[in-house]
């Protein structure tokens, strides 16, 4: 991922700024979840945990001591500025503390390392790490909380709703927050109204969980979710997930989806329901990394098989592809198409006085000459063993000739290094050129790769070291 994309406002270099930005970071969620408390000390999110947690994995250079206390201490400030809570403070602060440090630590150790560009949302070691860390985050909170004096008949539904929001904020809020990038228009694909139905769906099917209700209802959007992560980029599904679990936490909370009718909610409820959400959650995400894994195995195939593994020039699949994608642009409707079939002379020499690896080296440094003689004007492959193949498009055949002489002269002068050796080779070219007029570039490429198969044949039977064409060929056959 560009350093552009890349959201970036911390720098290794900058500490002071880095201290004041953190600090900044951690007030302003601080005071947005504590706006959100929705029973006494209890907040119905509180997204600070996850926002400061994805600012550490983003930053590794940041998991120092130093900024720990920074984060913590902004979190205590804001508390003995705004409530009465003392000693509890303390408690509940470095509760969040250890649900940031832990999943930090567990997602930089374990992701990070696998996948440098894409900040690895695993979604599977995500959701662990997020059960991991909430879990010890809840237990210091709600044990320290109650204090040694405190009811501890009252520990589990307090542990229950502490864990239960931590886990599902940071299923929901991670992913996003950890591959969040500025949009790179650009690069977006052109808009169709289809592209919209996946949203459509879980918008509707939101609504459909209100109206129906019940604890079934939550799942309803899981479809559509799943129909989100094949459509669109992870960050957009991430993004969508997290808006839906967002909702319908939101909803459960205030009775528009009815767990029981006629009953008010009570904390098992909102726990079971946050713990459904968060798995939920999980699901479109682990579809969306599939979709991303498999779309990226599909490029890295289809690269393996459009370039020669050794040489690195286009390989025989590949040159067809180019010949449909490339070569339009580059051949205008009055030019030659001109092929030229090459043939490295005595090749097997090579591999017998110095062994196959010379060969290989011989092989590579030949393609590398000859893709920077054809520069941009043509196109090279390889076509197998010590075979090349050359499509450019000239305005005569006679430039097309030119070409392949300078490549025939420029690999005869050109001393390969192999180890201490220093090799000497030559190369046999046949040439054949044609203005295609109803054929498409595909077919006169083929037509023309047999006829130049034929004058490389001739150019071997001559002597090697020689360009033939059907001009070489007609004197041939005179003289
Ligand atoms: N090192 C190496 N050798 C290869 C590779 N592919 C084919 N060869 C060798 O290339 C040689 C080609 O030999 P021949 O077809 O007899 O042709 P030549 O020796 O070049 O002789 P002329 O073409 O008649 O001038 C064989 O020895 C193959 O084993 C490869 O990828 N690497």
């Amino acid at each position: 991922m560009s350093r552009q994309a890349r959201l970036m406002f911390f720098s290794p270099e900058k500490r002071l700024a880095n201290a004041i930005i953190l600090f900044v970071i951690t007030t302003l969620f601080y005071f947005f979840g504590a706006s959100l408390r929705l029973i006494d000390e209890l907040s119905l999110f509180w997204p600070l945990n996850a926002v400061l947690a994805a600012v550490f994995v983003r930053n590794p250079f940041l998991n120092r001591a130093a900024y720990y206390f920074i984060a913590c201490g902004a979190m205590v400030l804001f508390d003995a500025m705004t409530t009465r809570w003392g000693w509890q403070s303390l408690v509940i602060n470095l509760s969040n503390m250890v649900f940031i440090i832990i999943m930090a630590r567990l997602l930089l150790r374990y992701s990070r390392a696998r996948d440098e560009n894409n900040w690895a949302v695993n979604a599977f070691n995500l959701f662990y790490f997020c059960l991991i860390a909430s879990v010890l985050s809840s237990l210091v909170g709600s044990i320290g909380f109650m204090g040694p004096s405190g009811d501890y008949r009252q520990f589990l539904p307090l542990f229950a709703d502490w864990f239960s929001e931590q886990f599902s904020t940071g299923v929901l809020m991670m992913p996003l927050l950890l591959m969040a990038k500025w949009p790179q228009w650009s690069k977006w694909p052109a808009f169709h109204l289809s592209t919209l139905y996946p949203l459509a769906g879980t918008i509707v099917s939101v609504l459909a969980s209100m109206v129906i209700g019940g604890a079934g209802s939550l799942t309803f959007p899981l479809p559509a979710l799943i129909w989100c992560a094949i459509r669109y980029p992870l960050p957009i599904t991430a993004l969508i997930t997290f808006l839906t679990g967002g909702i319908e936490i939101t909803l459960v909370a205030h009775s528009m989806v009815e767990m029981h009718h006629n009953h008010p909610l009570v904390v098992n409820e909102m726990f079971s329901a946050r713990l459904g959400i968060a798995t939920m959650a999980i699901c479109p995400l682990i579809v969306s990394v599939s979709v991303d894994a498999i779309k990226r195995l599909i490029q890295q195939t289809s690269l393996r098989a459009d370039y020669d593994y050794l040489t690195g020039v286009y390989s025989r699949s590949g040159l067809y592809e180019a010949l449909k994608i490339k070569a339009p642009l580059m051949h205008k409707p009055a030019q030659k198409l001109c092929v030229m079939l090459l043939d490295i002379d005595y090749f097997k020499r090579i591999n017998d006085s110095f062994g196959h690896e010379c060969g290989d080296v011989v092989l590579s440094a030949f393609a590398a000459q000859l893709s920077k003689v054809v520069g941009d004007n043509g196109l090279v492959a390889r076509l197998g063993g010590e075979e090349f193949v050359v499509v450019c498009s000239t305005d005569s055949e006679e430039q097309g000739y030119g070409i392949a002489e300078k490549i025939r002269q420029s690999t005869e002068l050109t001393a390969f290094r192999y180890q201490q050796q220093t090799l000497f080779i030559t190369v046999s070219i046949g040439l054949a050129a044609m203005t295609p007029e109803k054929q498409t570039l595909h077919d006169a490429f083929n037509s023309l790769l047999a006829e130049a198969d034929k004058y490389l044949y001739l150019s071997k039977r001559n002597g090697r070291n020689q360009t033939s064409n059907a001009a070489v060929e007609e004197l041939t056959i005179d003289s």
